[in-house]
């Protein structure tokens, strides 16, 4: 949960045009007799500034394949590049430090900077300052002084999205980040992460369970099959954006992944 907010495993190859690419990923946990296969073969590609949607039935290994790319665990087999290098995570629970304001949770992730070319660590009255340009950013400039317990739960979500881009990061990892949240407030928040997305040409690995936020969001959706989780298939999804959740385009293209995954589920007699 409050594993380390960044990764960094680059492994440069000039010319690539992937943000993420997984080639024929395998991830066993444990050994022999007692060893459970999570991952069996994944090969997928994240191009930069790509949104990309993992669906699949609970326990197919989503969450074992983002902490793969963000550098927390090893795989199996196989081999990960994720290129840029400044991977930022989030999760469901924003995992805020409840003691700190909401500023200095952001300042944080500044202090935590890894250094490099032009991207050395704040001060701290910069600290302060940039913590309040990613908290207007989504658009939380008035609550800096605020307590995590004092905001809401949507609000929490938004400071931890504040503190992954002041990570400076590139790709972001996201774990069924809104599915604690209600319908309005996800709502809310896909148009404010769609923004931030375009704006700052971040690159996407989202997990959800939900079908249709997954069109919503997606520019492409993948389908990962029930345990071992292997690729089932990968659905463009070329609808116009914005797009909205309610809309019969977002029902229509979600109708026909969730047969798919039902499909799935069904093969594997759950
Ligand atoms: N550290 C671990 N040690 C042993 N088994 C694990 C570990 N982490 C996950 N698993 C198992 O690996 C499988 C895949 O888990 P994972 O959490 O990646 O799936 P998921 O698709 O994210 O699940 P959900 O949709 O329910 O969140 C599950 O059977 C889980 O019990």
């Amino acid at each position: 949960m409050t594993a380390p907010l960044t990764a960094s495993h680059a492994t440069p190859a000039a010319g690539r045009e992937t943000a993420i690419r997984l080639d024929g990923v395998s991830k066993m946990y444990g050994q022999g007799a007692a060893g459970l296969l999570a991952l069996d073969g994944v090969s997928l590609d994240v191009a930069p500034g790509e949104f990309v949607c993992l669906l699949g039935a609970s326990g197919c290994g989503k969450s074992t394949l983002l902490s793969l790319v963000a550098g927390l665990d090893r795989p199996t087999a196989g081999r990960i590049d994720a290129e840029t290098g400044r991977v930022a995570m989030m999760f469901q629970e924003p995992a805020l430090f409840p003691w700190l304001t909401v500023s200095a949770n952001v300042e944080m992730a500044l202090r935590a900077r890894k250094g490099g070319e032009g991207s050395g660590k704040p001060a701290r009255a910069e600290r302060r300052a940039r913590a309040a340009e990613f908290l207007e950013i989504v658009h939380l400039g008035a609550f800096g002084a605020k307590r995590p317990h004092e905001l809401s739960g949507g609000m929490r979500q938004r400071v931890a999205l504040a503190r992954a881009l002041a990570q400076d990061a590139d790709v972001l990892l996201m774990d069924e980040p809104f599915g604690a949240l209600d319908a309005m407030t996800r709502d809310l928040l896909h148009d404010e992460l769609e923004r931030i997305w375009r704006e700052r040409n971040l690159s996407v690995l989202f997990v959800t369970h939900n079908v249709r936020e997954a069109v919503r969001l997606g520019d492409r959706v993948v389908l990962l099959s029930s345990r071992p989780g292997r690729v089932v298939q990968d659905f463009p999804v070329e609808l116009e954006r914005p797009r909205r959740t309610d809309s019969a385009e977002v029902a229509g293209q979600a109708a026909a992944i969730t047969d798919r995954l039902r499909q799935e589920v069904l093969r594997h007699g759950r």
